[in-house]
């Protein structure tokens, strides 16, 4: 066979965090330990680090649900320079959920190559991708996670 025979082989794509990747959701339950505190989710951690007080930080981390935890961080006052932080914030909750013995560490692994996008639906541009445009940095945090896994294998 020459070059020119070779079957093309199409990259994997990942297109939501729902369903068999629900894994990879921000919402999905995954405790996690960070600073001498236990978070839920991902979600929880990124939402209550908008919190400029201590007490709001507290109420978002306690949330009973990832959505509960999202509406609460839409109404405080948030951090100076939120907008500068943000990514750094999400990246270390990502370290913290997917750690190398974790359920959800193998499973980021497995994912092999597969481009990662948050495709959504509730108009996040973003994290993620909806009505076909978004940075997806979630997706591109991940794939960064993702390598630092395998770089430790
Ligand atoms: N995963 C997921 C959501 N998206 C999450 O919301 C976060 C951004 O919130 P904000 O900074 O307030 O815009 C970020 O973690 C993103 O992944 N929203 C949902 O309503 N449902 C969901 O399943």
């Amino acid at each position: 066979m020459t070059d020119d025979d070779a079957p093309i082989v199409l990259t994997d794509m990942v297109a939501e965090f729902r369903g068999p990747t629900w894994t990879l959701s921000n919402f999905a339950e995954h405790p996690m330990d960070i600073d001498g505190h236990r978070y839920a989710t991902v979600e929880h951690y990124f939402q209550a680090m908008k919190a400029v007080s201590a007490e709001d930080h507290d109420c978002i981390r306690d949330a009973a649900t990832p959505d509960e935890a999202k509406r609460l961080g839409r109404e405080v006052d948030l951090v100076p320079d939120w907008r500068d932080r943000r990514t750094d914030v999400m990246r270390r909750a990502l370290a913290a959920k997917f750690t190398p013995d974790s359920e959800a560490g193998r499973f980021l692994l497995a994912t092999g190559e597969a481009t990662l996008i948050e495709g959504n639906d509730w108009g996040d541009q973003l994290w993620g991708v909806s009505d076909g445009r978004g940075r997806n940095l979630l997706g591109v945090l991940l794939m960064e996670r993702r390598g630092a896994l395998r770089a430790r294998e």
